[in-house]
């Protein structure tokens, strides 16, 4: 397969430019109306089958990615009728007035972890204000998004409104560079998202980065250990551990670290892996070859830093003849570990937890937030008056009081430094696809001084 060059980028994003002139032009309603249909088309076991099959994770998590796509076009189909400016009166009668306006073709490049959910996530705020998209999906991930276009087209939205270009690097470097391109909105790795930004740069185009994270979870002695140990699973399996807010440095209170810990393990390892278009399957396979070797080299790394393996962490070959040749891996809790290790530094991206332990408040924020990355954090107690203190101090754009790795499109998604520029979902991303034009309106004469 030829991924897209100059030309094909070229034309898609003549395309864009071209729907972009009808549809911005369109009341909020009407834009409301075509996304509500594509929303009610989705085919919710068609595409989490082939979901399934583009990145590997289990039929029961495939949906739920289908689910939040679908969720999320309904609410900002909802918001597209009320984006609205301000009015402000001055002196004389005057007045100013500030319009909210599209910016124009928008990029959208993403992850292969959440192939679907990423292109929604991005196109529906993206078309709700009134601009048009071109999407990137990974090369890895390459199937999904173009469902997403076909079902967009079939709600009736304008020729080239939602365009999917194929391609790595050179495809998403030449979409970045593009000079009719207005806004880069980029979901992936720390060291690819600055060269978006340097890219962004040179046209001063606004970026939105969803990166990576090694998000701290701090489970306090007080807490309703049961709900910790299930917040502690769903903050490192979800999608195999490929996931980039998942709390993988898991802070443990010295006191109730035995039990946790034997709990944790004993769930981790009645994990089902296997078959991930079965419906008993929790964990499927790794999304490539090369992701999973690295992910098992991590756990070796882990080993030799003087980490107690406490379960998993080795390929996994399932029973079923068909699925041998699979990036299976089992699921892998890593004990004894300390802050300095590499898997406690390093974002791993796959099923590996690293427990910590701690005795104070104090000591686990200072070591919770001493990283360049700040995607999200959690927090597990009983005390109501420390959940709010802890998380206060926490610094991570997306904090967890007693749950973890829950994402309402209605709320605002993003990461404090190194982990991200901008937010999506809530209302705060109108503000990330949009742009403010301020009116003066004069009721008198001009004051002229000279
Ligand atoms: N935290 C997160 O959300 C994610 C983290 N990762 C981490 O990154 C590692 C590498 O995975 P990749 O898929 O290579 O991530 P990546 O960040 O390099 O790729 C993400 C997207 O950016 C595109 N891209 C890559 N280089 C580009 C460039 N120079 N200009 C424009 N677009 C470019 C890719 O084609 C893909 O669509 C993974 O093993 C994982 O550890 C990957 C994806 C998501």
């Amino acid at each position: 397969e030829t991924p897209c060059g100059a030309a094909e980028i070229d034309e898609a994003v003549k395309h864009a430019k071209s729907a972009f002139g009808h549809w911005s032009k369109l009341s909020g309603m009407d834009r409301a109306r075509i996304m509500i249909e594509a929303a009610h088309i989705i085919e919710r076991e068609e595409i989490a089958e082939m979901e399934v099959v583009n990145n590997g994770k289990s039929i029961t998590e495939a949906r739920l990615d289908v689910d939040s796509a679908r969720l999320c076009i309904e609410y900002y189909a909802g918001l597209a009728s009320t984006l609205a400016g301000q009015h402000v009166q001055l002196a004389g009668g005057s007045f100013a007035y500030t319009r909210r306006e599209p910016l124009g073709v928008c990029v959208g490049i993403g992850a292969w972890n959440y192939p679907f959910q990423i292109a929604a996530w991005k196109s529906a705020p993206a078309l709700a204000c009134g601009n048009s998209m071109v999407f990137k999906p990974s090369p890895v991930t390459p199937v999904t998004a173009v469902l997403l276009g076909e079902i967009f087209a079939q709600a009736g939205a304008p020729e080239g409104l939602f365009n999917v270009v194929q391609g790595g690097q050179e495809t998403g470097s030449l979409l970045c560079h593009h000079p009719d391109v207005a806004k880069v909105s980029f979901t992936g790795s720390v060291p690819t998202g600055k060269k978006i930004m340097e890219m962004a740069s040179h046209g001063v185009k606004p970026v939105t980065l969803e990166l990576g994270g090694k998000s701290p979870l701090l489970i306090f002695k007080d807490s309703d250990l049961e709900n910790a140990v299930r917040g502690a699973l769903m903050a490192n399996f979800l999608s195999q551990g490929q996931v980039c807010s998942n709390g993988t440095r898991v802070f443990v209170q010295k006191d109730v670290l035995p039990e946790f810990v034997e709990e944790v393990v004993e769930r981790t390892q009645a994990i089902e892996i296997g078959d991930p278009l079965l419906e008993t399957t929790r964990m499927g396979a790794l999304v490539s070859r090369p992701h999973l070797d690295k992910v098992l080299s991590y756990v070796d790394q882990a080993k030799k830093e003087g980490a107690t393996v406490l379960c998993g962490g080795e390929a996994f070959v399932p029973s079923d003849p068909k699925l041998r040749g699979g990036y299976y891996m089992t699921p892998c809790v890593l004990g004894n570990c300390t802050d300095e290790m590499t898997c406690v530094k390093e974002e791993i991206f796959g099923p590996v937890m690293s427990v910590l332990s701690f005795e104070t408040e104090e000591e686990v924020l200072h070591r919770a937030n001493d990283t360049s990355l700040g995607l999200a954090a959690g927090v597990f107690t009983r005390d109501v008056r420390r959940a709010h203190r802890v998380v206060e101090q926490l610094k991570a754009g997306s904090c967890f009081i007693n749950n973890y790795n829950i994402t309402p499109v209605e709320v605002p998604f993003g990461g404090f430094k190194m982990s991200g520029i901008g937010r999506e979902n809530g209302q705060v991303t109108i503000e990330y696809y949009s742009q403010l034009k301020t009116v003066f309106v004069e009721m008198g004469d001009v004051d002229s001084l000279f």
